[in-house]
């Protein structure tokens, strides 16, 4: 067994996903929250000066939340059964990244009138646009998940990057009934509930 340190804020943002994966496979690893005023003495230690970050067995270490994310899919057996399905896996994860940017823009938005009209068009017009996308592919799959016939990388991308606006905006999700379904089937899964139900509460 590998021995796995994941380093990040103490916030869920781009390391949820693998924390996700992590709860899903059962697999155990050091969750390494670290304290902001300790950043500026770790960034230039860290293979890219931004987190998270992986160390495996203390020999490699991986920048990128994506492909630590990947990464670990592929350690865990949840990237997908074929060539195929770890390409549509991409897809969704790719989806979710763009979502994730349209968030990301009206987080940073300095200007409090431009944030306001931003984050209106997020929820009224992009949000929605991303979750159509979403119910329609997992409503195309028989099995309720988004890529082949068992959880994988997809699944928890999704559910990660819904996270924000199904708090902020519970009402927005009474449209999309197949991905409300999904949710519930994602966190219903023991090591998923049990890990949903004990980890830290942060706001993002
Ligand atoms: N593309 C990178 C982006 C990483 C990123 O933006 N990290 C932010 C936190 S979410 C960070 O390290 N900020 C501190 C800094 O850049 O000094 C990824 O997905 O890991």
């Amino acid at each position: 067994m590998k021995n796995y340190k994941l380093t990040y804020f103490d916030i869920r943002g781009r390391a949820e996903i693998s924390r996700l994966l992590f709860a899903a496979a059962g697999v155990q690893y050091a969750d390494d929250r670290i304290k902001r005023e300790d950043w500026p003495a770790l960034k230039p230690k860290t293979p890219q000066g931004q987190l998270p970050i992986l160390t495996i067995d203390d020999t490699a270490t991986l920048p990128q939340s994506l492909a630590i994310a990947r990464f670990l899919a592929r350690e865990f057996g949840l990237s997908g059964k074929t060539n195929l399905e770890q390409a549509q896996c991409d897809v969704i994860v790719q989806t979710t990244e763009d979502l994730r940017a349209e968030w990301v823009k009206v987080f940073r938005e300095p200007d409090e009138t431009k944030k306001a009209e931003l984050q209106k068009k997020l929820v009224e017009e992009i949000v929605p646009k991303f979750w159509k996308i979403f119910q329609d592919t997992v409503g195309s799959n028989s099995s309720g998940y988004m890529v082949g016939d068992g959880l994988t990388l997809g699944d928890l991308a999704v559910y990660d990057v819904m996270e924000i606006h199904t708090r902020d905006y519970p009402d927005l999700i009474k449209n999309f009934p197949q991905l409300q379904t999904h949710r519930q089937k994602v966190a219903s899964i023991p090591n998923i509930k049990k890990y949903l139900e004990n980890r830290p509460v942060t706001l993002f």
